[in-house]
């Protein structure tokens, strides 16, 4: 941990090479906090010494084939880091320098504030495409950060996010092409609506008539252009209530202008420096508020979901203990690990 100037702390994970987190990373991340909270800093930033992982969430080798009261320690205190960081009073955000998955998004989800760097990097919670169940407070963290509707689907699809989708969830580019033409003119002049194909198809029909001289044909011409030139509004009034109503049909929000967000990630950043320069603005933010009442504040707003781990402690640490006993899990976790020892010797 490194205090700055501005009284914030810089908290770097190091634990070469991916930040597992085992039991005496996390032990040394709750000591690390408490002493933050203990110095009264301003704030914390927690970044990693690697230049391409942030952390690459639990590390496995704690759950394969464990020594059962260790393997109880390392949740407990597993627990009681969240405790501490999602509960924290002081402000916090994370500079994602590299990938965040698992547990590694679950530090930066605890966090108020994420700036992750512009790259190949990734970040999610993909317990599920493991075949790992994430519990309710790891869920509640995710869900506490987007919109609850993607935080399901990102979780029950073991979404990793690219950091442009964490920043951006999608285009709505229906929507986006109604809203680029404006809300739709109700006034002006009052023609009975027909379509310009009903328009078109009139006049052709007038054209290819054996009754039709040429001459009369391009005099038509000339008319229908006219007609459209003057009804311009009411044709493009028609089209746009036409497309409203599909819209509308097809359940289409078109109150939704531009991008949606996901906003898993705030902001994004060129380099490590400059992600902790922008967090570092982040916590700077709050020099005007009365840091009790801003810690206070935070602790209500979040106190439901930690209130959730806090009486269910006990069955939560059963629930994953029987659960990493499970032969089958044992064996995924083997497998699992084979094919990262495999991927790293590639
Ligand atoms: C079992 C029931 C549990 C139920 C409880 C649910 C609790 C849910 C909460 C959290 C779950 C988790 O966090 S599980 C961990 C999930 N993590 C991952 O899936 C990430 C795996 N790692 C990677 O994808 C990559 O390593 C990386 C993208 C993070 C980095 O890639 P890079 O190419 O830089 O590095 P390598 O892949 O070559 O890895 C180097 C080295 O590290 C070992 N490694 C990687 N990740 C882990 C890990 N999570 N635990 C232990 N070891 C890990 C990897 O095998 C390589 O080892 P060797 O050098 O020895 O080959």
């Amino acid at each position: 941990m490194a205090v700055d100037n501005d009284g914030i702390a810089v908290v770097t994970l190091q634990r070469p090479p991916v930040n597992s987190l085992n039991l005496d990373l996390l032990q040394a991340m709750n000591n690390t906090f408490d002493d933050v909270a203990k110095n009264k800093s301003k704030g914390m930033i927690l970044t990693s010494a690697s230049p391409t992982v942030f952390s690459a969430g639990l590390d496995i080798m704690e759950m394969y084939k464990p020594d059962p009261k260790r393997l109880e320690t390392f949740w407990v205190t597993l627990q009681d880091m969240w405790l501490k960081l999602f509960g924290a009073s002081f402000p916090t955000a994370a500079a994602i320098n590299g990938h965040a998955p698992a547990g590694g998004c679950l530090i930066a989800t605890s966090c108020e504030y994420r700036v992750m760097l512009s790259g190949k990097f990734t970040i999610g919670l993909n317990e599920t495409a493991l075949g790992i169940v994430p519990p309710t407070w790891i869920q509640d963290s995710l869900r506490h950060t987007i919109p609850t509707r993607q935080a399901e689907i990102a979780l029950t699809t073991g979404k990793m996010f690219t950091v442009d989708e964490a920043l951006k969830w999608r285009t709505n580019r229906g929507a986006e092409g109604a809203a680029r033409l404006g809300p739709p003119v109700l006034e002006g002049p009052q023609m009975p609506p027909r379509s310009p194909d009903q328009i078109l198809n009139k006049t052709l029909k007038m054209c290819l008539s054996p009754k039709m001289a040429l001459d009369t044909g391009i005099i038509k011409l000339n008319a229908l252009n006219e007609y459209l030139v003057t009804e311009r509004t009411t044709i493009v009034d028609n089209a746009i209530t036409f497309g409203i109503k599909k819209c509308n049909d097809m359940d289409i929000n078109i109150q939704k202008r531009g991008r949606r967000k996901v906003g898993l990630i705030d902001e994004t950043a060129a380099d490590k420096a400059e992600a902790i320069e922008k967090c570092k603005k982040f916590i700077k933010r709050f020099d005007k508020i009365p840091s009790l009442a801003r810690g206070m504040t935070k602790q209500i707003f979040r106190q439901e979901v930690l209130q959730k781990l806090l009486t269910n402690r006990q069955a939560d640490t059963k629930q994953f203990l029987d659960l990493v006993n499970q032969p089958k899990i044992q064996q995924s976790l083997e497998l699992y690990l084979a094919m990262l020892k495999q991927k790293s010797q590639k």
